[in-house]
């Protein structure tokens, strides 16, 4: 299977009896190392579930996630956490950073609870704060960053350790359009060193970044935009080496 992620016939109900809200209906979605899909729909037609779904952060009433290859079902609770912890990277628009903590901190934090000695996660943590230009305030605490900067240090902590799959729900929310841009670039140029990643937006504009567009209604996909060509012409652009 060369897809990074592959969800097929994955249904979500909420509630039950006269409660029940169907968020998702027989959602099938397969996207590729090197791959950037934008999900737009309309308020409320199931986007975010869908990606936290395909984070494993919640599971599906019916259907099967595969993350390179793993069905998700198949696992533990204890190894879908460290298969979280290693192959995915979450940027969501309320940042989530630990305010006690500065941002290297915030980046290495899920490395060491993975057994990473600290040494070594600093300079994993350091190496992801150069590649989105912040290696300067790696001391600094959220408190003391912009809002753009802060969004960066969320990206680098998804990005460190070399994740396979980046899951953004509205990354750009509360940003200007220039730290948006750059979030942006972040999130592509991960692409090109053979990420694969899904974003969540409202935004036209932001979706005009992406390799496919696939749209989302009533819990549905009613358009998944046309499949990309061979994995060949996808992996071609791939991973650069040294990372
Ligand atoms: N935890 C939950 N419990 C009950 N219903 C939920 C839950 N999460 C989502 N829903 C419902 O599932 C449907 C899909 O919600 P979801 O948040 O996935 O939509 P969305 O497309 O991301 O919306 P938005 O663009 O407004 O963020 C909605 O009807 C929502 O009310």
């Amino acid at each position: 299977m060369s897809a990074v992620l592959e969800m097929r016939q994955v249904s979500k109900t909420y509630g039950s009896g006269t409660a029940a809200v169907q968020a998702l209906d027989a959602v099938d979605l397969a996207v590729r190392a090197g791959e950037l899909v934008a999900v737009m729909g309309p308020s409320g037609s199931g986007k975010s579930t869908l990606l936290t779904i395909a984070g494993s952060l919640e599971e599906p009433s019916e259907g099967e996630v595969w993350i390179e290859g793993t069905a998700l079902s198949e696992l533990s609770r204890n190894k879908r956490a460290r298969l979280r912890r290693r192959q995915i990277g979450y940027v969501f628009q309320d940042f989530n950073l630990l305010a006690g903590l500065t941002a290297v901190e915030n980046i290495t934090m899920p490395l060491e609870l993975d057994g990473m000695k600290a040494k070594q996660a600093r300079r994993e943590g350091i190496r992801a704060l150069e590649e989105v230009g912040l290696a300067d305030r790696a001391g600094s605490f959220p408190d003391e960053l912009s809002g753009g900067m802060r969004q960066r240090v969320a990206i680098a902590r998804a990005l460190v350790g070399d994740r396979r799959l980046l899951l953004a729900d509205e990354p750009t929310g509360a940003l200007d359009s220039d730290s948006g841009e750059g979030v942006m670039r972040l999130i592509r140029g991960a692409c090109r060193n053979g990420a694969a990643a899904v974003l969540v937006t409202h935004d036209a504009q932001l979706a005009a970044w992406a390799d496919r567009v696939v749209f989302v209604r009533d819990g549905r996909v009613i358009d998944a935009g046309p499949e990309p060509e061979g994995p060949e012409s996808l992996l071609s652009s791939g991973r650069e080496s040294g990372r």
